[in-house]
Order: C-alpha cells, then sequence, then structure tokens
C-alpha cells in the first residue's frame, strides 16, 4: 500500500482533533423519542432496541434512522512481536486470511452478507511488520500517523454504520499492552489465548507486555504515543477510523478485544471517543468484558464468539436492523385506533 498522506499532520495535531470531537444531534433524538412514544407499545416495552434507535437517531442526524450503508472495514497488519511465540499460528497467516477475505471465504464474509453489510479489506504493509516493542516503539511517528490517515480514509462520508474489524497475527498480545497502558492493571489482566496458545504460550505473552510495559515506562501516555509503541499498524487504522467516523457523526460498532483495544489509549484521555460507539459484542477473551466495563460499554451479545474480523459486529448489526424496522416500520396509536395507556 503506498503511504497515505497524513490525515492528522502531527501527533499533536491528532490529539487537538480528539479535543473537539462533536457530540450527537439532539434534536434529531428529541424527535426520536417523541416517535417511540407513540408507537403502539407500552412506553420502553422495546428496551435496548428503543435506545439504539435514539442513539442512531442522535448521530445519523434524523428522527428515522436507517441501516442502508453498512459497511464492515477489516484493516490487516504484521507485528514484529510474533518473534516471540505470542501466537498459535505463523504470521504468515494474516496475508493468506486477506486472500480469503478477498476470495470470499473467511468467517466475515458470510455475516457481513447475512447482515446486509459490505465488506473493505484494507492490508497495510504487510510485508514490513511492526518492530518488537518490547526493546523500541512499534512505529516510527510518520508510520504510525500514516495508518491513522488510511483508517481515516476508509470512513466514507454517507456510510450510516461503520464496523471497526481487524486481522493480524499476534494482536492479541499488542492489544493487551495497549489496555495495560491505557487503562491500568497488570499483563495478567488483559492477556488470554487469543487464537488458542496453551500454558506456555500465555506465559510468553505475559513476558512480552511486562517488557514492553517497563520499556516504555517513562515515554508519554498521550493516546497517540501508546497507539505508536505498543499497538500496530491495523490498530492505529481502527483508531484513525474511529475518530473520523465521530468527526462525520457516523455510528461506530466495535467488534472484539482488539478493536476494542485500539480505541482504549484515546478513550483514557478522551472519554467522548466511545459516544458514537457500541459494543457489538462480548467475545472470550478473558480481558474483553474488563476492557468493556472500563469504557462504560454494554456490548449487545455475549455468544463466547473470539475470532476478530469484525464477525461480533456484523452478527450485532443484525441486532441493529431489528431496533430501526420497529422504529421506521411501527404504527402510533393513532394511526392504529389502539387506546393509549390509561
Ligand atoms: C485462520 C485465522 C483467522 C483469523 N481471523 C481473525 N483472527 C484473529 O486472530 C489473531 C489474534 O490472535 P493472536 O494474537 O493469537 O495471533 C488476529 O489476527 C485476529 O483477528 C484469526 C486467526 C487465524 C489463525
Ligand atoms: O476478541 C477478539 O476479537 C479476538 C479474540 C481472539 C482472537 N482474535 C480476536
Amino acid at each position: 500500500m503506498p503511504p497515505a498522506a497524513p490525515f492528522w499532520s502531527s501527533p499533536a495535531d491528532f490529539d487537538a482533533a480528539l479535543r473537539a470531537l462533536p457530540g450527537p444531534d439532539m434534536d434529531a433524538i428529541a424527535a426520536a423519542a417523541a416517535r417511540q412514544a407513540q408507537l403502539t407499545k407500552p412506553a420502553g416495552s422495546l428496551a435496548r432496541l428503543e435506545q439504539l434507535a435514539l442513539f442512531f437517531a442522535g448521530w445519523q442526524g434524523r428522527a428515522i434512522p436507517a441501516l442502508d450503508h453498512g459497511r464492515v472495514l477489516i484493516f490487516a497488519g504484521n507485528h514484529g512481536i510474533t518473534v516471540h511465540g505470542v501466537s498459535a499460528f505463523p504470521a504468515a497467516v494474516t496475508a493468506q486470511m486477506v486472500a480469503n477475505f478477498n476470495a470470499g471465504g473467511a468467517a466475515i464474509n458470510a455475516l457481513a452478507a447475512a447482515a446486509g453489510l459490505d465488506l473493505r479489506v484494507v492490508p497495510i504493509d504487510l510485508d514490513r511488520p511492526t518492530d518488537d516493542f518490547t526493546q523500541g516503539a512499534a512505529m516510527s511517528e510518520a508510520d504510525c500517523l500514516a495508518a491513522l490517515a488510511i483508517g481515516a480514509a476508509a470512513v466514507e462520508p454517507g456510510l450510516d454504520l461503520v464496523l471497526l474489524g481487524e486481522m493480524g497475527i499476534g494482536n492479541s498480545t499488542a492489544a493487551a499492552a495497549l489496555a495495560a497502558r491505557s487503562l491500568g492493571g497488570s499483563a495478567v489482566d488483559w492477556v488470554g489465548p487469543g487464537t488458542g496458545v496453551d500454558a506456555d504460550g500465555i506465559a510468553r505473552k505475559i513476558a512480552v507486555i511486562d517488557r514492553a510495559l517497563a520499556f516504555h515506562a517513562d515515554a508519554p501516555l498521550t493516546p497517540f504515543e501508546t497507539l505508536r509503541r505498543v499497538g500496530g499498524r491495523e490498530i492505529a487504522a481502527m483508531a484513525g477510523a474511529a475518530l473520523r467516523a465521530q468527526q462525520l457523526r457516523i455510528p461506530v460498532m466495535l467488534d472484539g478485544f482488539i478493536s476494542g483495544a485500539a480505541i482504549a489509549p484515546l478513550a483514557a484521555a478522551h472519554p467522548a471517543i466511545t459516544d458514537h460507539c457500541i459494543a457489538g459484542h462480548c467475545s472470550a477473551e478473558p480481558g474483553h468484558d474488563r476492557l468493556l466495563r472500563q469504557l462504560g460499554l454494554d456490548p449487545l451479545l455475549r455468544l463466547g464468539m473470539r475470532l476478530g474480523e469484525g464477525s461480533g459486529a456484523a452478527v450485532a448489526a443484525n441486532i441493529v436492523r431489528s431496533a430501526l424496522a420497529a422504529h421506521a416500520q411501527m404504527a402510533t396509536f393513532a394511526q392504529a385506533g389502539v387506546s393509549g395507556a390509561a
């Protein structure tokens, strides 16, 4: 992939954008709530579905929101820390899975199609893994700004939902390091089996994260520095996409542990970055539940999934579809001639 022109021209520019996050359209939320109150059901009986309709109304800026142009973005990147044996699979699987996405054979191809979503796959410098972050930063400033820009550029105006997925062998270790550096706790609190490493593999992951946290301990705790030091290209791209989506007031559906960890450094300094985010699901990766609680996000689904690729988010998009269908299509008490509450 050719280097993208920086979307944010410097780390300071990126941090400044995080200080100027727009909120939802409160008038659209009020209009959607007024409509909800008229629909033929006891007030509040559709519960979370009603909340979802209001959330989408606010971010899409219309009383009757829709899911006509939802897109799964899968960013892919390779990780220098794979030399430490932190994944059950070889790093070559990242590129092989990108080919599988492009051929239509991965889980996310089926799940995105089933949910009526389109899919974009964005591999980022797969032949150039990030540096081993136990002994230096994963990326240079320029590389991190380029990855953020690739993520931002993938969010096209006019989309009505963006789902953030990833592919990158070794990235559950980077995600745990990001969570620990951003939200506190130690390696053990955030580490898990990922693709399925055994107890020795977990011990290697903990050692890598401990060494990384110690190596970078004195570096600034800004969102940019944390992403650059212990993140990865696909992770920075997800962060850039989340920020750009909020600037464009496009709602975001997060996927699993890695997708959530990508915004942890941003959320630690600027909690409003999660305002336009829904957690699609809580994965089986043990740190994900803790991560969601610390981000203040209540996941739509708990199916025990542990895949990534945007798969859990794509399944959860079907819940959004149901919420928006009820909100748009139900009759009001007046239209249906149904008596209101006595
Ligand atoms: C065939 C295959 C397909 C995948 N799709 C997503 N992942 C998931 O596994 C990786 C994270 O786990 P770890 O840190 O243990 O490497 C990421 O690429 C993630 O998206 C996959 C992994 C494999 C093997
Ligand atoms: O939580 C996830 O999305 C996840 C878990 C394990 C491996 N890959 C992704």
